[in-house]
């Protein structure tokens, strides 16, 4: 099976800084694979190489078999790669709905003059558009949040609303950075059955950072060890948790504990 992202001796220098050095990535279809590492070892610098924020100081990235090392975050969003951030990055003063239909992906099925004119063809695009933020709504359970401002939910809400929201462009590769920073444990036993259920619903691959280990543990089938910049371990949750120099990268505590 072709890898949906392979990332080949992928290194980032900031300065003096190596922050990534000679990754090596793979993501298979359909895969939900986790990316871990302690604080500072270059695991959102990872995203953002991947989406085309920074360009790579070494290496190459090719995503559903193109090479898009160089490109521009856009062209990258537009190829089906979405991400979410460990800052949350909403519309604050746009409503519910409208941070998720600005980012949908039937944008741009009529053209500038129908939508200045409101032409049929603009209404007919808009009304679809409503009705798959909307959909997107209830699935994440925000419906009924629909015309608050995206400022006034809950944190938890507001990090299910990013995650819809970079749904609604229709990935095929999901990013997700730190999707349960923040939440209660509840929340996050919630958010991680949603994510996977997304993944299957949505037909995704999905790669998520996050610090809270039971969370990854308890979802990933693969996971990519970070230690000041480079992959020190990858394999399954088990695997991972025996791994000698995982274990001393995290001192032991928070791996064993999950
Ligand atoms: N734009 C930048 N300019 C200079 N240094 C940077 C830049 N972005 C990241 N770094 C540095 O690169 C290293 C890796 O940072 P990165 O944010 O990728 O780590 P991380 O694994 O995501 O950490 P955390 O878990 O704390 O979010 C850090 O030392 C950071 O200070």
């Amino acid at each position: 099976m072709e890898p949906v992202l392979k990332v080949e001796q992928l290194s980032k220098v900031f300065g003096g800084l190596t922050a990534v050095s000679r990754c090596q990535i793979e993501l298979y279809p359909g895969e939900l694979v986790g990316l871990i590492g302690p604080n500072g070892a270059g695991k959102t610098t990872i995203f953002n190489l991947l989406t085309g924020v920074y360009p790579p100081t070494e290496g190459n990235i090719y995503f559903a078999g193109k090479n898009i090392t160089g490109s521009k975050p856009y062209q990258i969003t537009a190829m089906g790669m979405a991400r979410t951030f460990q800052n949350i990055r909403l519309f604050a003063d746009l409503t519910v709905l409208d941070n998720v239909k600005i980012a949908c992906h039937w944008h741009g099925q009529y053209g500038l003059l129908s939508t200045i004119l409101r032409l049929p063809g603009f209404n007919a695009g808009e009304k679809i558009m409503t009705e798959k933020a909307e959909e997107l709504l209830k699935i994440f359970r925000l419906d009924h949040k629909k015309n608050e401002l995206a400022k006034n939910l809950p944190y938890g809400e507001q990090r299910r609303l990013e995650i819809a929201r970079a749904l609604a462009a229709r990935p095929r590769l999901l990013l997700l950075d730190e999707p349960a920073a923040g939440m209660n444990p509840q929340e996050t036993r919630e958010l991680m059955n949603l994510i996977r259920w997304v993944r299957n619903e949505f037909d995704l691959t999905i790669l998520l950072i996050e610090h809270d280990m039971s969370l990854v543990m308890g979802i990933c089938e693969r996971i990519y060890v970070l230690d000041y910049g480079k992959v020190i371990a990858h394999g399954t949750p088990e695997e991972i948790q025996n791994d000698p120099k995982v274990i001393e990268a995290y001192l032991g505590e928070e791996v064993k504990r999950a």
